[in-house]
């Protein structure tokens, strides 16, 4: 007998009901992370034909599967007499979703049988309608229970070479910084302070029965009760609000930026923390970087919804020596795993290879020697990334200040705590992973 499921014709025809679609459009979505897409490449593909509800049942399908994949899949892996060939990996993400809704979403079994039946033929594989509706049936009848582990890289769905590297650098604090990653993330706003107060702008969302709280932390930063689409926040096609974490929020105020200063942003897109500094001190001259030239246009479109003037420039920040002059202050938001950032991007979890991390330490230290060439005597650079691993962070920094005698760090204040360098970690404070660490260059 064959190890793997055979596709069947009998004849049957699956019944294509309400919410197939959504589900077909989730099942290739996940599919796709399987074979190394992004969620970013992946959810604007596979959703533009549908509505703002479906997009939004997709998108919490999408990201809670991936939240929760080991232990989906050690739940779906007993009702399975045969492996699933990956030539229908969609049938498994048809399985694996199907399970997250009945058990993490309670939505009504019924529904969620009935179209993930029907969404196989839109999956283009209708051969295994009467497999997915025996599995699903299978698992409703024995107790539509989710198996849970001991094993704590299981029990959180990450995988185990992530799952390691954070218990061997925060140990106890594992299990938090698991949990709070697999954690919905609030929606935070920056207001554009130069234009319109925060407090202003609440009582703007207020009107629009848009509700937010501010936070201690950070005098532009405004929290949503609930995540809602741009198109409803109040002026911001006029530029008066972007969407950042607070976490992002807190990096550009270290630069302290004064007026008519160089500024150079090596790895600007799409936009955010050079957007914030152009609203803190808007007569500064910003040199906006990145070597990607999609993502380098998204900068361009974000900063002109902010009215916003910068010198773009799509260039490898590993080697500025083509970029004329020194700079007052320099951000470096470097290339990084994201791995504080996996509440808002689960497929980080799966897209991450181990062997990753070395290249991107090695990027990262490129990027700041070449970003430090530039940086005036006396000038600030500041190093950022979204990720919670001590190589990209403050391994990366010590290594950087014993590479260069003529850079110290100049101490900051952040979450109420003072330092040089800071890991946040993710869900602290209710925000995203991020680390700072700020250098001075001696004159
Ligand atoms: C963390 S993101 C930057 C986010 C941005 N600072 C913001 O606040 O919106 C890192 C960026 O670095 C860019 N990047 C990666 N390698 C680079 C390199 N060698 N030189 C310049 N930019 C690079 C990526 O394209 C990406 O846009």
């Amino acid at each position: 007998m064959s190890k793997f499921y055979k596709p069947r014709n009998n004849g049957k025809q699956a019944v294509i009901g309400q919410g197939s679609q959504s589900r077909a459009a989730a099942a290739k979505i996940l599919a796709g992370v399987e074979t190394g897409l992004s969620l970013s490449d992946l959810m604007p593909r596979f959703t533009a034909e549908l509505d703002l509800r479906d997009r939004a049942l997709v998108s919490e399908i999408v990201h809670g599967t991936l939240r929760h994949r080991r232990l989906l899949n050690l739940s779906l892996h007993p009702l399975l007499d045969h492996k699933l060939s990956s030539k229908y990996r969609e049938v498994n993400t048809l399985l694996l979703s199907a399970i997250y809704q009945i058990v993490f979403m309670r939505t009504p079994p019924h529904a969620v049988v009935a179209s993930t039946v029907g969404a196989c033929a839109l999956c283009k594989c209708q051969s295994f309608t009467g497999m997915v509706n025996a599995v699903l049936r299978r698992f409703l009848r024995e107790g539509a229970h989710l198996q849970h582990s001991t094993e704590e890289a299981i029990e959180f769905s990450f995988p185990d070479w992530l799952y390691n590297k954070i218990k061997n650098a925060y140990g106890d604090k594992t299990k938090a910084i698991l949990k709070a990653s697999n954690e919905h993330a609030p929606m935070w706003l920056r207001v554009e302070n130069s234009k319109i107060g925060t407090d202003d702008y609440l009582v703007l969302l207020e009107k629009c029965d848009i509700f937010a709280v501010r936070t201690p932390f950070c005098s532009s930063a405004l929290q949503l009760e609930e995540p809602v689409i741009t198109e409803k926040l109040p002026l911001f096609k006029r530029g008066r609000v972007s969407v950042q974490d607070l976490a992002a929020q807190l990096a550009a105020p270290l630069l302290d930026l004064k007026p008519q200063m160089r500024v150079l942003d090596t790895c600007s897109a799409p936009g955010g923390k050079s957007a914030h500094i152009l609203d803190l001190e808007p007569t500064v001259e910003l040199t906006a970087l990145d070597s990607d030239e999609k993502r380098l246009a998204s900068a361009k479109e974000n900063l002109a919804r902010l009215q916003r003037n910068a010198v773009f420039k799509m260039l490898d920040a590993q080697d500025l020596s083509s970029l004329e002059g020194e700079f007052d202050r320099i951000l470096v938001d470097a290339p990084c795993s994201g791995t504080g950032v996996i509440r808002r991007h689960p497929d980080i979890k799966w897209l991450r290879r181990e062997g990753d991390i070395a290249n991107l330490t090695a990027i990262q230290a490129k990027i700041l020697d070449s970003a430090f060439s530039k940086l005036k005597k006396g000038g600030i650079l500041l190093y950022t990334t979204c990720s919670i691993l001590p190589e990209e962070n403050s391994e990366q920094i010590e290594a950087f200040l014993s590479r260069h005698a003529d850079a110290k760090l100049l101490p900051f204040n952040i979450f109420g705590q003072s330092g040089g360098t800071f890991q946040h970690l993710p869900g602290d404070d209710d925000a995203d992973g991020f680390f700072y660490a700020r250098m001075i260059k001696n004159s």
